[in-house]
């Protein structure tokens, strides 16, 4: 029987590896796209003589690469003197996506890296995966502002077909925040809106004052109470988190005796006193907004994430959990420890309502599935309560990010994630 070496095709493994190798170049190419971008920023405001070098020699290096496809492309006109390996493959790729691509990849260097020395079959399963995602990359890079026209404004003076047209106007994005722009699944770019106002992105809590002058519910409280060794006698999670719903199975003893007690600790710095820690993550940089079918607006992963990773903090504005809140799409119930204050007794439960419908971040839009690859968890950090989204599983790149809303949020509408394990699918004849 012919096999499929001896048609010539590489053997399956092979061609599994190219396309995991690939994949892992791609989210390379975006990771190191994001850093130009921060550079930029750096540079555009009061850099150090270190940022500025090192901003320069990118570019440098940019434009060393791009000097020579643009050479051997048009070797009649400047009779390129330098080698420059696989010619074949910028020629192959300019007839095929053109110089936009191109020049904007060509500021990664894990892409000019694979370009210049990986194997045909490593180079060919990027290209397919870049191709199939070239509009993923177009609007990573102009809603950056990433200066991707800069090294070929060089070639503008020369009536270059192709660079001309590379140069030519087109939509700016760059103004607005990255996370002010969805992807649309027929081809357009939207700016997010609810209710008839458009979503903002902020990056903290809004933490809104409580009438009379009162303490804010999430506002971790001065004064000393029970440690955690005492506060409770079965070794749950609130040891931890600094309060999550698991904590009402608790039985906590009502009196401290430790002699300096103290409330939760900070989960980045441990400390049992208020500091000024906060959330920091990257992971909301790797992401993007897309349109999925039947679900409205989504996250996609631009980057591989491990499991345990911290992908964002919930953030919207906070209300005290007595006031009404009329958002019952992008509001979280928030709980945690504090509601302890004042009688000594632990009765850990909703302390306030986070509604990110009109002011938000990027987390406000993952989308629900029952079998979730992050979840949300409530902690103290720094002076506050708040809740982060967690990879409860690796993420690869391209996948959606979701989270479970909690059973009850399902209670009157059907779930569309289509997981087998689904706790509210649509009837079969919808
Ligand atoms: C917190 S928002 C998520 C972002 C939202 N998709 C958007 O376009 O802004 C929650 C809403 O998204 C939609 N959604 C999220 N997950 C869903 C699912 N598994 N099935 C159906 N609709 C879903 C529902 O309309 C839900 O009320």
């Amino acid at each position: 029987m012919e096999t499929q070496m001896a048609k010539g095709n590489p053997p399956r493994s092979q061609i599994q590896e190219a396309i995991a190798k690939s994949r892992k170049i791609m989210s390379a190419i975006y990771w190191d796209l994001n850093a130009m971008w921060h550079l930029q920023q750096i540079v555009a405001a009061e850099p150090s003589l270190e940022e500025v070098e090192l901003y320069e020699m990118h570019r440098a290096a940019v434009r060393t690469f791009l000097d020579h496809a643009v050479c051997y492309k048009y070797a009649h006109i400047f009779q390129p003197t330098e080698p420059f390996p696989n010619v074949n493959r910028s020629r192959n790729w300019l007839f095929q996506h053109g110089w936009v691509l191109f020049t904007m990849c060509a500021h990664s260097e894990a892409f000019r890296t694979t370009y210049l020395e990986e194997t045909t079959f490593i180079w060919d399963e990027l290209r397919k995966l870049i191709s199939a995602n070239q509009r993923s990359i177009d609007v990573f890079v102009r809603s950056r502002d990433i200066d991707w026209r800069g090294p070929l404004l060089t070639y503008g003076q020369f009536d270059l077909p192709g660079i001309l047209e590379a140069l030519g106007p087109k939509l700016n994005i760059g103004t607005e925040h990255p996370h002010h722009v969805v992807q649309t699944l027929d081809g357009f770019l939207k700016r997010p809106i609810h209710a008839g106002k458009a979503q903002t992105n902020i990056n903290g809590l809004v933490l809104k004052p409580r009438p009379k002058k009162q303490k804010h519910p999430l506002l971790r409280p001065k004064t000393t109470g029970p440690c955690m060794g005492c506060l409770c006698n079965k070794n749950c999670a609130c040891h931890e988190l600094g309060g999550t719903p698991d904590c009402r199975d608790c039985r906590c003893p009502k009196v401290c005796k430790c002699k300096e007690p103290y409330w939760v600790t900070c989960f980045n710095c441990g400390s049992p006193k208020i500091c000024d820690c906060r959330i920091e993550s990257m992971a909301g940089d790797l992401i993007e907004l897309v349109e999925y079918p039947t679900k409205g607006t989504g996250v996609r992963a631009l980057s591989h994430f491990k499991a345990g990773t911290i992908m964002g903090e919930y953030v919207g504005e906070v209300l005290p959990i007595s006031w009404a809140c009329t958002d019952d799409i992008y509001s979280l119930a928030q709980s945690g420890l504090l509601s302890i204050s004042g009688t000594g007794i632990p009765t850990p439960g909703p302390l306030a309502h986070t509604t990110s419908a009109h002011l938000g971040n990027w987390t406000r839009y993952i989308n629900h599935h029952c079998d979730p690859n992050c979840y949300l968890e409530s902690i103290m950090i720094g002076d506050r309560v708040t809740t982060i989204v967690k990879a409860c599983r690796d993420i690869s790149i391209f996948d959606e990010i979701t989270v479970h809303y909690g059973p009850g949020y399902w209670i009157s509408r059907y779930c569309l994630c289509g997981s087998p394990k689904c706790c509210q699918p649509p009837p079969k004849s919808m």
